[in-house]
């Protein structure tokens, strides 16, 4: 069956369909990794957001059941060239289609990616849909143009009630902005006993149960959309041990005075290359952000850059001057991606250690 991907500017893409006709307008991005598309899929930051692979051929090894980054995947549809309907790999329990249809997302294949990604590095990411092929495109492209992006992603995302992940190690609260599972797993795996709270838990709420360290994962949406926050990560930082991840990133860059901007189509692949400044050595990391810090706003801050893109110049990473807080905007975590900047965790556990032995 055919099916059409519909962009704002007008132009339109015939493909053939997958997945399901759930139809929703979302921000057209694309993805470079090569291999994760479930990783993808599950990732709560792509919430409103139409994923393109730009790597040709997606669903060969099939889905899974350990590669999911949450259980409820919320992207709003998803565009390859090739799809592979029959997987071939010992893991696989389902192919893509029925994984889409299962969740109600919708997908197109056959279409020109290339030529896509070309058209959305050039302009910027736009709003899309796709649509069955009688569809009345004027219509459509109108209806494009006169939506707004969406706000307030991360409250339907995050969870809504305070739930432990017990262990034996590093109290940690875990601020659940649309949190990937693999940082749970992260976490996890270094022995931190885990409270995932939800986004708008207060500060007294989160050190009324005497956490080593705090972690404000990654999320989607605009960080500028969740300006409550930033008064309780002010809070936090001058009590306890700050690490944020991606949106997370980005919140504790506002909590302390710098500006946040939105990219022109962003960074989300698995092959990014980063500077660490401390010590010149270069990180391949796993991006998937639209906005980012504004770096010289961070002169009038406390905050020094810490981690940089080599691809755009942006800003990756900051480090609090007087407390023990850091953030890095792309994903240590990785899944989908390299795991080059795992080591991050490894700090975050070294710093809840130092504090506590010097307390
Ligand atoms: N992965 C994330 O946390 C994304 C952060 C934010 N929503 C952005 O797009 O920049």
């Amino acid at each position: 069956m055919e099916r059409l991907l519909v962009l704002e500017d007008g132009s339109v893409y015939r493909g053939k369909a997958f997945g399901s006709d759930n139809f929703r307008i979302g921000e057209l991005v694309f993805n470079t990794s090569m291999t994760g598309y479930q990783e993808i899929l599950t990732d709560n930051s792509y919430y409103g957001q139409i994923v393109m692979m730009t790597y040709p051929l997606i669903g060969n090894y099939g889905i899974n059941r350990d590669d999911y980054e949450s259980i409820d995947p919320v992207v709003f549809g998803f565009v390859v060239k090739d799809y592979c309907e029959e997987p071939s790999n010992w893991r696989s329990q389902q192919n893509l289609d029925s994984f889409l249809k299962a969740h109600n997302i919708p997908g197109i294949y056959d279409v020109d990616t290339r030529a896509i990604t070309l058209k959305i590095r050039e302009e910027g990411t736009m709003r899309a849909t796709l649509c069955n092929p009688d569809a009345d495109i004027d219509k459509v492209v109108e209806t494009l143009k006169n939506t707004d992006y969406l706000h307030d992603q991360v409250s339907h995302v995050s969870t809504n009630k305070i739930y432990p992940v017990p262990n034996t190690g590093k109290k940690v609260v875990l601020i659940d902005f649309g949190a990937k599972l693999n940082i749970i797993r992260e976490l996890s795996k270094r022995g931190c006993d885990l409270i995932v709270v939800p986004y708008n838990t207060s500060s007294e709420t989160i050190m009324s149960f005497h956490p080593d360290g705090v972690m404000l994962s990654n999320g989607p949406g605009n960080p500028e959309d969740l300006p409550e926050v930033l008064d309780t990560i002010r809070e936090l930082i001058p009590q306890t041990v700050v690490f944020g991840i991606c949106l997370g990133h980005q919140l504790i860059s506002l909590a302390c005075g710098a500006k946040t901007y939105k990219l022109k189509f962003g960074h989300r692949g698995g092959n990014h290359p980063v500077i660490n400044l401390t010590n010149g050595t270069i990180e391949i990391t796993s991006q998937n952000h639209g906005y980012a810090v504004d770096i010289d706003s961070l002169k009038d801050t406390q905050l020094e850059m810490v981690y940089q893109a080599l691809n755009d110049k942006s800003c990756e990473g900051v480090k609090h001057k007087q407390y023990p807080c850091f953030s890095a905007q792309f994903h240590p975590e990785a899944s989908a991606g390299p795991q080059d900047s795992r080591l991050l965790f490894d700090i975050f556990v070294d710093m809840m250690n130092e504090v506590s032995e010097n307390a």
